[in-house]
């Protein structure tokens, strides 16, 4: 059953549409991600869960309760932005108890409740620290804690890591994955970050131009991209024409239009009913244990990504033979 309906979403700014008639439903204590390039209006949609933003057409429910022009203090929804906004003379125990406080809970109650959540963050120890004095990993940390410790209905994200480095990221992707599926929460999460969203969702929605492209689980959408976009979007497709295939397979393809190909899907052996392409390697980046070799078969250009060998003997100016598994040329809508 769904959680979250929006029905018919409009929304324009200064006569520009922004979301296009969007249709959406997320279940109970699923983490959806909405993921598209800036400006593709994944922020606005989020903000209009939230209450910040009006539709201008079209409803939205929230746990069976028609929400569209209930106020955002109303809704029973959490929301945890890119900077911090931590209350800076409050310490980190201070902001955690702060909503707890703001409900009247008993003191005991918020004490146990704001300690465990604190250890939940991996914060124990730092109780009595004022916001600059943590860093900004520790500081969304806090944000997180806050926002979780009130239990809301759904808690929205917006961008949260963006501002952290790579590595700090990673961890706290896992932790707010860990932490939504130990106390079953749900959540949207806007990012423009690919890999993230696959790391993280049990859903993606994908946006470009206002408009959901493809709506689906992460390793679905991987595997099937269904447009152009998709391709491009997810996981550095080749997309090529019918005409390029025929180029590169020296084969005809039943139908025309465009076609997706992962770089991972080409390999050095046969195997099953397969294409043979003769390519010549242009140029080698190494990724770490995969190496994405640019390469081009009579005249057409493609990547493709093989396993980091010892000897490999690929280099640029090397002819290889590749393989690739009929059913891995996907075609796009
Ligand atoms: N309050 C506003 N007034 C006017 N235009 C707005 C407003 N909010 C958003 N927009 C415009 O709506 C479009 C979508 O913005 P939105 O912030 O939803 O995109 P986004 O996908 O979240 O992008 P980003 O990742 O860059 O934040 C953009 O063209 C933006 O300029």
């Amino acid at each position: 059953m769904s959680f979250i309906t929006l029905n018919q979403i409009q929304k324009s700014f200064e006569g520009q549409t922004v979301i296009q008639e969007m249709n959406l439903e997320i279940k109970k204590g699923e983490l959806v991600t909405f993921l598209g390039p800036s400006g593709c209006g994944k922020s606005t949609l989020l903000r209009m869960i939230a209450g910040l933003v009006t539709p201008e057409e079209g409803s939205i429910l929230i746990d069976g309760r028609d929400v569209t022009n209930v106020s955002p203090k109303d809704r029973g929804v959490g929301m945890v932005f890119q900077s911090y906004a931590l209350f800076p003379n409050m310490n980190v125990y201070e902001n955690v108890a702060f909503g707890l406080k703001m409900k009247k809970m008993e003191k005991g109650e918020i004490h146990e409740k704001v300690m465990s959540m604190i250890e939940l963050v991996g914060l124990t120890g730092k109780e009595k620290a004022y916001p600059h004095e943590l860093s900004g990993g520790q500081q969304q940390r806090v944000a997180l804690a806050r926002s979780v410790v009130v239990e809301p209905k759904v808690l929205l994200l917006d961008e949260p890591l963006s501002a952290l480095d790579a590595q700090i990221r990673k961890n706290l992707q896992k932790l707010l994955r860990s932490i939504q599926q130990r106390l079953g929460i749900t959540m949207i999460l806007v990012t423009h970050d690919q890999e993230e969203a696959m790391v993280v969702s049990d859903r993606i929605v994908l946006l470009n131009n206002g408009q959901m492209v493809q709506n689906g689980h992460p390793h679905d959408i991987y595997m099937n991209p269904a447009t152009e976009f998709a391709a491009r979007f997810i996981g550095h497709y080749n997309v090529l024409d019918a005409h390029d295939l025929r180029t590169l397979f020296g084969q005809t393809l039943k139908a025309d239009g465009m076609y997706a190909i992962r770089p991972e899907a080409f390999q050095r052996t046969e195997s099953g009913p397969f294409y043979a392409i003769t390519a010549v390697v242009k140029d080698v980046a190494v990724l770490g244990n995969i190496v994405r070799y640019s390469m081009e078969s009579n005249s057409v250009p493609f990547s493709a990504d093989l396993l980091q060998q010892r000897e490999s003997g690929l280099s640029p100016g090397s002819e290889v033979t590749l393989y690739i598994l009929k059913e891995d040329v996907i075609p796009l809508t």
